[in-house]
């Protein structure tokens, strides 16, 4: 097994969800009017695509080996990512025996370090990293899970991001997470809203269902502080990406600040080992949330994961399907998981990365067996009818 050997990687991009689940049609739940860094530009505040988050579509990574078997994930990414691992990328990677997936993620990591570090170049190692762990998986019959000492706990439980928590609590979820409508440019009359529309949905949830905010780096210092306060009568459980993720001080500042009980959470758009070092070491939250297609992959994960729990802190990895459902219940850190509703009324459980992925397991009564995982890599397969396309070749 350990004489196999990576003949080939291989880029494709693709649109309309998949990976990058921004890319929606109109009318989306996840492309309504979302407190934004844009949303102090009135031009980009009623939806999304309007400033361009769907620009980056879907990116696929194919690894072959030597044994015919062939490994694959997805990321956000799409065209620029598939430059990156055809152009430059590539050369690390063929001709490595399967096992060597510290090695590439190293030499990968350092030869970009000149214009990576973070954003799409991170995004793109962790699609090949997430790739080769699939590849090892199916040349070993293991799924991930196994590889990576095992499920901890029989189940996964899930909360769900969504713009109806309330049918998220009718479909089992232990909780809801909503995107905050309006941000600091929208006044005093904004700030009322989002706080009322919380109280509807506590009205409409009861005392008990975790309820959340996610702010999506929109807010400023004030803005969260106050925010917090006046959403703890209404039982808000964590206040989520409430500042820019390069606000360290900031989120230092909030966590002292949020009342007593409410948990201040971040990390989606933090990357590797040395940037959720600045936040554990900084106390800029409770919580954690590595994406594992943008944080550096499963490799950086692990590292990710081991220094948080040594600070005490819990990691709840942001959407990521698949990829996050190997790893959870494999930590005893990672106490549940995130479930993106991706129906675009949120009132129906369809796959994170719908129409992508084939087999991808979802949560039934907001939770997951850990034999839903048990099949060889990551357990899934890409959708046949989903036009993939190879825009550049080594
Ligand atoms: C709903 C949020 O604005 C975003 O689209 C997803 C996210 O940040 C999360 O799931 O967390
Ligand atoms: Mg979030």
């Amino acid at each position: 097994m350990s004489e196999v050997t990576i003949n080939q990687v291989r880029a494709y991009t693709v649109r309309g969800g998949g990976a990058d689940y921004h890319d929606q049609a109109e009318g989306h739940w996840i492309d309504a009017q979302i407190a934004t860094p844009m949303s102090k530009y009135p031009e980009y505040r009623m939806t999304r695509r309007s400033f361009g988050l769907n620009v980056l579509g879907t990116l696929v990574v194919e690894v072959e080996a030597s044994d015919g078997s062939v490994g694959f994930a997805v990321t956000t990414g799409g065209e620029i990512g598939a430059w990156i691992v055809e152009k430059h990328l590539a050369r690390f990677i063929e001709g490595k025996r399967v096992t060597e997936i510290e090695k590439i993620w190293d030499q990968m990591f350092n030869a970009t370090l000149y214009y990576g570090r973070k954003g799409v170049v991170i995004n793109t190692i962790s699609c090949v990293d997430l790739a080769l762990w699939d590849l090892l998986g199916k040349v070993r019959e293991e799924p991930v899970h196994q590889l990576l000492g095992g499920p901890v706990r029989d189940e996964l439980t899930f909360y769900a991001t969504g713009a109806r928590p309330d049918l998220a609590k009718q479909m089992g979820f232990i909780g809801g997470k909503m995107p905050l409508a309006h941000g600091p440019a929208e006044g005093e009359e904004g700030l009322k809203r989002n706080l009322a529309h919380l109280a509807e949905m506590r009205r409409a949830v009861g005392e008990d269902f975790w309820l959340m905010y996610d702010c999506w780096m929109s807010l400023d210092l004030n803005y969260a502080t106050r925010l917090a306060q006046g959403a703890q009568e209404f039982g808000l459980k964590w206040i989520e990406e409430a500042l820019p993720p390069d606000d360290y001080w900031g989120y230092a500042q909030l966590k002292r600040d949020v009342p007593k009980g409410m948990l201040v959470n971040t990390g989606e758009h933090e990357a590797t080992r040395w940037g959720f070092r600045l936040l554990m070491e900084m106390e800029c939250c409770d919580v954690i949330q590595p994406d594992v297609g943008w944080c550096g992959g499963l490799t950086e994960l692990i590292k990710i994961s081991a220094l948080a729990d040594a600070h005490n802190k819990l990691v709840v990895p942001h959407g990521s399907s698949v990829y996050s459902y190997h790893f959870v219940i494999t930590r005893h850190n990672s106490p549940f998981a995130e479930f993106l509703m991706m129906a675009p009324k949120a009132d129906e459980v369809v796959p994170m990365f719908n129409p992508l992925l084939l087999d991808e397991p979802v949560p039934e009564n907001g939770r997951m067996s850990a034999s839903a995982l048990d099949k060889p890599g990551f357990g899934v397969r890409l959708n046949p009818e989903c036009g993939l396309s190879r825009p550049y070749q080594h």
